[in-house]
């Protein structure tokens, strides 16, 4: 009699929890510079049957403890029971409130703790269940409505160097003419069809200015800035009259459910968040408020693919519009994003990536799986993610990790600070 594999359970008999780093651009956001390395962690989750599931989250010291937390609750449970490990993790951090994992000021805290630590482990548990039935995570959550996600050129100023490092290839992008070569150079390499700029670095006025300069060069392509809280609701409002008609979204001009409330009354394009809307208990004050008009879904902080997916529904009941953030990532957390997407019929807008800001040789994925072609990148149709580790890419990754001295240097995530001249949880304008 043979056993069906597919049916038996697969209970998690062990867990891999690898952080790593890999170089990151002096990249600028309004809180400082990304630091010359970026922090992942790389989560292994693995069988009793022989299967192994992958799982990618963010690297920074305080989240790393509470994945170790979370692995020693979940040993023994099948992986098919995700609701089963979710209560386990919620036990285990239980009291913990801790906001670590972001890297950026200004996003409100609530229940999205235990959330954020359950991502990976339910990523790896989709891409074993994927693995165990021969079929990709995309069909888990309910079946790929596209086989071609769209991604958008996601622009930063930036420095031509870390002081005291050598020039990279991109070069210095602070003003509005060198905003523009590098979405040239971007949309060139990667046909990106959507652009985002990361604002919240320079006054308001030369932002927009850059986004002016961005609409003269790219007549066609939709067009997003994205501060970080940075602005004044007031500032918001001027900046938004200025943009109206250019910019297909406004995103997260001003912190606060509030404060976002008051911009939305007075301009015209719709709001986006990816900081006043980060867990479940924030959608019922913010569709109250009419606060925000699109969601920023991150599998990495909404408690993984399932919730994100939930997401999406609610979003379509409330008449949200919903479309996708990232941080600094790898390969497994692009696939992940890459599935979700695929699966999430209401998306209507082309997603962030962080990845091309990323060396190709820096990646803990055997290479070829995912690629870019205009602007997107096709859904992988292998079982489970349809990604494969590279053991000796993991090990050279994590041996930069300790190399870094990183855990004992900056408790506080991936990001280099400016030294606070002023109050990073207020408006700078
Ligand atoms: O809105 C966003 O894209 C983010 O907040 C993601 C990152 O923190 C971004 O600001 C960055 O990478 O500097």
């Amino acid at each position: 009699m043979s056993i069906d594999v597919a049916a038996e359970p697969h209970r998690i008999s062990d867990v891999r929890i690898t952080p790593v780093a890999f170089r990151d651009l002096p990249l600028l956001n309004t809180v400082g510079v990304h630091e010359p390395l970026a922090l992942r962690a790389i989560v292994e989750v693995v069988t009793d049957s022989g299967l192994t599931g992958l799982g990618e989250t963010y690297g920074d010291a305080g989240h790393l403890d509470r994945l170790r937390a979370a692995a020693s609750a979940i040993t023994g449970v099948d992986v098919w029971h995700v609701h089963e490990i979710a209560c386990r993790i919620r036990r285990a951090l239980s009291g913990d409130r801790g906001t670590a994992g972001h890297g950026m000021s200004g996003m409100v805290t609530g229940s999205s703790t235990a959330d954020r630590v359950l991502s990976p482990f339910e990523v790896a548990c989709l891409d074993i269940q994927g693995k165990a039935i021969g079929r990709p995570v995309s069909d888990l959550l309910g079946g790929a409505v596209r086989d071609r996600v769209d991604y958008s050129a996601y622009l930063f100023y930036k420095w031509a160097g870390h002081p005291g490092a050598e020039d990279d290839a991109w070069g210095a992008a602070l003003d509005p003419d060198q905003i523009v070569a590098q979405a040239q150079r971007m949309i060139g390499e990667y046909g990106f069809g959507a652009i985002k700029l990361k604002g919240g670095v320079f006054h308001p006025d030369e932002e927009a200015e850059a986004i002016l300069a961005l609409r003269k060069a790219f007549p066609d392509h939709p067009l997003r800035v994205d501060p970080n809280g940075a602005w004044s609701v007031e500032t918001s409002i001027r900046v938004g009259a200025a943009l109206d008609g250019v910019i297909e979204y406004l995103e997260d001009p001003t912190t606060g459910i509030d404060g976002m409330a008051r911009v939305a009354r007075d301009v015209a394009m719709p709001l986006a968040t990816n900081m006043c809307v980060v867990a479940f208990d924030h959608v019922k004050p913010a569709v109250a408020q009419d606060a925000v008009q699109v969601v920023l879904s991150d599998h990495h902080f909404w408690g993984g693919l399932g919730r994100s997916r939930a997401l999406g529904d609610i979003c379509a009941t409330f008449g949200l519009g919903l479309s996708m953030h990232s941080n600094s990532h790898l390969g497994i957390s692009l696939a992940a994003m890459t599935h979700l997407a695929a699966a999430t019929p209401d998306l209507t807008y082309a997603c962030d990536t962080h990845w091309p800001w990323k060396d190709p040789a820096d990646d803990v994925i055997v290479p070829g799986a995912l690629t870019f072609s205009g602007g997107a990148v096709a859904v992988p149709t292998a079982p489970g993610l349809g990604v494969e580790l590279d053991r000796d890419a993991l090990a050279r990754l994590h041996e930069r990790y300790l190399a870094g001295g990183i855990r004992e240097r900056d408790d506080t995530g991936y990001m280099r600070r400016f030294e606070p001249a002023f109050d990073p949880t207020a408006p700078r304008w």
